[in-house]
C-alpha cells in the first residue's frame, strides 16, 4: 500500500540566485482535488515556484514536506514545460518512453502509447517523428507523455502559451478529464479566462510572494488585494 502523496506543504521557501530573491518566502499547500491555476504579472515568479515544487529548483530556504518519502513523491508526479522537448523519435516512442523508464515491457508501453495516441487525437501520426509535429500536437504529445504514467500531481508551465483555440480547446479538456480522474494539477497560466474556466483555486503571485490564495469563485468575483483587483481588470501591476 503506497501513502498518499498530498497534502504537500511548503514553509517559509525561497529560491535565491546570484544574491537576488526569486521567490519567497512562501508557505502554501496542495491539498484536496482538482486545478490550482497560478497567475500573476511577469516575472512574478510563478515559473520558479512550479520548479522549486517539483524539486527542479533548490530552495535557498525553507523546506517542502511531501506526505511521502521524497523520492517516492517525486516518482508520482510530472511536469510539463511551456516548450517540451520531444526525443527525435517517432511520437509512439516518445509516449513510451517514460513507462520504459518505469519498467513497463515494450509491448505493453507500446501499447499504452497507441492508446494515448487516439485519446489525443493523434491516431495515425504514430510513426511520424515528433519533431516534426505542429505546437498544438506537441504540446498535446507533452502532456499525454506525462500523463501516460498516471503521475498523481501535474505541474504545466503555460501549457497553452502560443497555442490557438482549437489546440487549447482540446489541451484544456485533456486537463479537465485528468483532474475530473484524480490527478491533482497546479498549472501557471497568463489566460484568465483559462484560469475562470479550469481551475478551483487560484494562487496570485506578484513579486516573489503569495499575493493572494483562494477559491476561484472568491477570487474572481471579489479579490481581496488591490494588486489582484487591478491585475483582473487589466491594468499593469508589477
Ligand atoms: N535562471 C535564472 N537566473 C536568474 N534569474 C532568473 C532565472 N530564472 C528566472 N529568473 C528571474 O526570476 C524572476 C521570476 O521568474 P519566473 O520565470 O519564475 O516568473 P514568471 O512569473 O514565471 O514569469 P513569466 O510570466 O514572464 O513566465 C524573474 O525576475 C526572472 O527574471
Amino acid at each position: 500500500m503506497v501513502s498518499a502523496l498530498l497534502p504537500i506543504r511548503m514553509c517559509g521557501g525561497a529560491v535565491h540566485r546570484r544574491g537576488q530573491r526569486l521567490i519567497g518566502p512562501v508557505d502554501l499547500e496542495i491539498a484536496g482535488g482538482g486545478i490550482t491555476a497560478v497567475i500573476g504579472p511577469n516575472g512574478a515568479g510563478k515559473s520558479t515556484l512550479l520548479k522549486a515544487l517539483h524539486g527542479l529548483e533548490r530552495l535557498s530556504e525553507g523546506h517542502i514536506n511531501w506526505s511521502s518519502p521524497r523520492a517516492e513523491a517525486l516518482e508520482r508526479q510530472a511536469f510539463v514545460f511551456q516548450t517540451p522537448v520531444m526525443l527525435r523519435r517517432s511520437v509512439l516512442d516518445n509516449l513510451a518512453f517514460p513507462l520504459r523508464l518505469k519498467g513497463t515491457s515494450r509491448g505493453a508501453a507500446r501499447a499504452a502509447a497507441a492508446d494515448w495516441c487516439a485519446r489525443i487525437g493523434l491516431g495515425g501520426m504514430e510513426r511520424r517523428a515528433a519533431t516534426v509535429l505542429s505546437g498544438g500536437e506537441r504540446q498535446k504529445l507533452a502532456l499525454a507523455r506525462a500523463l501516460i504514467t498516471g503521475p498523481e500531481l501535474l505541474f504545466l508551465d503555460e501549457p497553452s502559451a502560443a497555442l490557438d483555440g482549437r489546440a487549447t480547446r482540446e489541451i484544456e479538456a485533456l486537463l479537465a478529464l485528468a483532474a475530473a480522474d484524480g490527478t491533482r494539477i497546479v498549472m501557471a497560466t497568463h489566460d484568465m479566462g483559462q484560469a475562470r474556466r479550469l481551475a478551483r483555486e487560484i494562487w496570485f503571485l506578484r513579486g516573489g510572494m503569495l499575493h493572494e490564495a483562494a477559491p476561484a469563485d472568491t477570487f474572481f468575483s471579489g479579490p481581496k488585494t488591490e494588486a489582484a483587483r487591478a491585475f483582473l481588470a487589466g491594468d499593469i501591476v508589477d
